[in-house]
């Protein structure tokens, strides 16, 4: 083609998007003037700037069953001024914002319920500083955690918390996020140094001091713990302070079947109880041993089960692994495997973070209603039969996995889409679940957060006055209710 043509073909390609874009603001942009976009499109450049359809759709929606919910506008800051810049924006104009991660939430946190601007944080994506003396890494939203732990493993440290989905590491501290490896390295929560945080008005703060990077701090209110979890409606993340581990000498993983839900538990208490200092502790039942078995080509036993790893030197797994091993026996455990060979282990803790894709191939097409509640210990594997025995009473299909260490476990309703019916079933089932573990002295969330779906119950969890406080501290930071509004907390 000659260059003329090939000149002319962009020509036509940019002018039809140009007026796509167009037709696309008159159309959906009833709240945003001419005047809010030209602004917004010149804090952040043409190139960061879009209102397409398709955009909109995509930045509505995250990995839950939570009806998409598109935002007028999105943003792709590429700098923490701009982010203040585009906040300064929305707070004259009272329009909606709404930070967008990796869209990997699985409660609904990014849509748009109020329309308004969706800042993508994917292109300030810097890792601004590691430290192996002081073990932190400081990373920009951006980052994701593959992403840091490819960046940092010559060094020999890592980061360990690990949701299973390749998620943005400010995404994982606003969601309060955990996963497979927080038995042995805590959540987010205890793994946040220090935040940069954009506020509604535009404001730029540092939540542990300007340039503090020590472990720990006692210096006035915990402004970093306000902060995690808070799911966007406080603040803007943009940049985070996260404390590194070294990456352990020796690994070994392990799997084990039982008889039952109860022996599956019971191991699980006892190997915690007895001071082993296990890195993993997966629970799995019986429908998720063979969703697993299915989707990941393996043939473990399709009973309740447990997953471990183990971190130290190699002597030190060995003997992890066989004290495990112990205690199974004495809770009638089928044959304990473990091995320190990393193919094997690698297959094994594939298959479980594929868990979820595992339980949606069960029903091709569904959709997920996952549930996340955590109890102490003493209490969970009651709790876990009587949400099995709920599923088996409704007739529907919901497989069960659990962070057991930490008494933290999901149930994967399937939902065939379109069905309210069905839907309406299963919320109604995913409250009770709630109520139950409020009752046995736990949490509606352990990990995913509160997003849209579980407004109601965090209320009921705290009571008025736990509620009017929260209410208070979100009208001091954002008196518009224009960061993330209707998430977390009904005003
Ligand atoms: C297969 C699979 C498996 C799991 C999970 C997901 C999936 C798909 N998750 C859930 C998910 O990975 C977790 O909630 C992440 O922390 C979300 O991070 P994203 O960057 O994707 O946030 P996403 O973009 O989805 O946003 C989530 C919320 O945070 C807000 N937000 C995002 N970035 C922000 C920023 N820079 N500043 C302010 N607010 C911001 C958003 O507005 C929204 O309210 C999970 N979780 C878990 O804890 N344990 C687990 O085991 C799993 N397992
Ligand atoms: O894998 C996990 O631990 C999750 O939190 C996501 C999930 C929830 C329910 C079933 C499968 C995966
Ligand atoms: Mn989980």
């Amino acid at each position: 083609m000659s260059t003329w043509l090939r000149l002319l073909n962009s020509w036509k390609l940019q002018t039809r998007f140009t007026l796509l874009n167009h037709i696309n603001c008159i159309r959906y942009s009833s709240r945003i003037s001419d005047e809010l976009l030209d602004k917004a499109r010149s804090i952040v450049g043409d190139n960061n700037f879009t209102i397409s359809e398709a955009a909109r759709l995509l930045h509505g929606r995250d990995e839950s069953y939570h009806v998409p919910l598109p935002p007028d506008l999105i943003l792709f800051p590429t700098s923490t001024k701009q982010v203040s810049e585009i906040a300064k924006l929305c707070t004259i104009h009272k329009i909606p914002m709404i930070p967008f991660g990796t869209g990997t939430g699985l409660e609904g946190g990014v849509g748009a319920t109020r329309g308004g601007v969706t800042l993508n944080m994917t292109r300030m994506d810097q890792i601004l500083e590691v430290s192996t003396d002081d073990l932190f890494a400081t990373v920009r939203p951006g980052v994701t955690r593959s992403r840091l732990n490819n960046h940092i493993r010559d060094t020999g440290m890592w980061f360990p918390i690990d949701p299973g989905a390749d998620a943005s590491l400010c995404g994982m501290v606003v969601t309060s996020a955990s996963g497979t490896n927080a038995v042995r390295y805590g959540t987010m929560k205890e793994n946040v140094i220090n935040m940069e945080v954009v506020l509604a008005n535009g404001d730029v703060i540092n939540t542990s001091g300007t340039d503090c990077r020590a472990k720990k701090s006692s210096a006035g209110y915990n402004l970093t713990g306000l902060f995690v979890g808070c799911e966007g409606t406080l603040g803007i993340m943009t940049a985070a302070t996260l404390r590194l581990y070294g990456i352990p000498e020796s690994v070994s993983s392990a799997v084990c079947s039982f008889p039952s839900v109860y022996d599956a538990i019971s191991t699980a208490t006892m190997v915690i109880q007895a001071g082993i200092p296990v890195a993993r502790l997966e629970f799995l039942d019986d429908v998720m041993m063979s969703a697993c078995n299915k989707y990941s080509g393996l043939s473990y036993d399709e009973t309740a089960s447990l997953f471990l790893e183990f971190h130290g030197s190699s002597n030190s797994v060995e003997e992890q692994a066989e004290l495990a091993k112990e205690i199974a026996k004495d809770n009638n455990s089928g044959e304990f495997q473990w091995t320190t060979d990393p193919e094997e282990r690698s297959r094994l803790w594939k298959a479980r973070h594929d868990a979820l894709y595992a339980s949606k191939a069960l029903l091709p097409g569904c959709e997920v209603y996952i549930t996340d509640v955590c109890v102490p210990m003493s209490n969970l594997p009651d709790v876990i039969v009587k949400s099995k025995q709920a599923i088996s009473e409704s007739g529907c299909i919901a497989p069960i996995v659990g962070h057991v260490g930490d008494g933290n476990f999901h149930c994967c309703f399937l939902l065939k889409p379109g069905d309210n019916e069905e839907l309406k079933k299963v919320r109604e089932i995913a409250m009770w679940m709630g109520r139950l573990a409020i009752s046995a002295r736990g949490t509606c969330t352990g990990e995913h957060g509160v997003g849209r779906g579980k407004i109601q119950l965090v209320q009921e969890q705290y009571g008025e006055d736990g509620i009017s406080l929260m209410r208070n501290i979100k009208f001091a930071l954002d008196p518009d209710n224009i960061m993330n509004p209707g998430k977390v907390i009904t005003l």
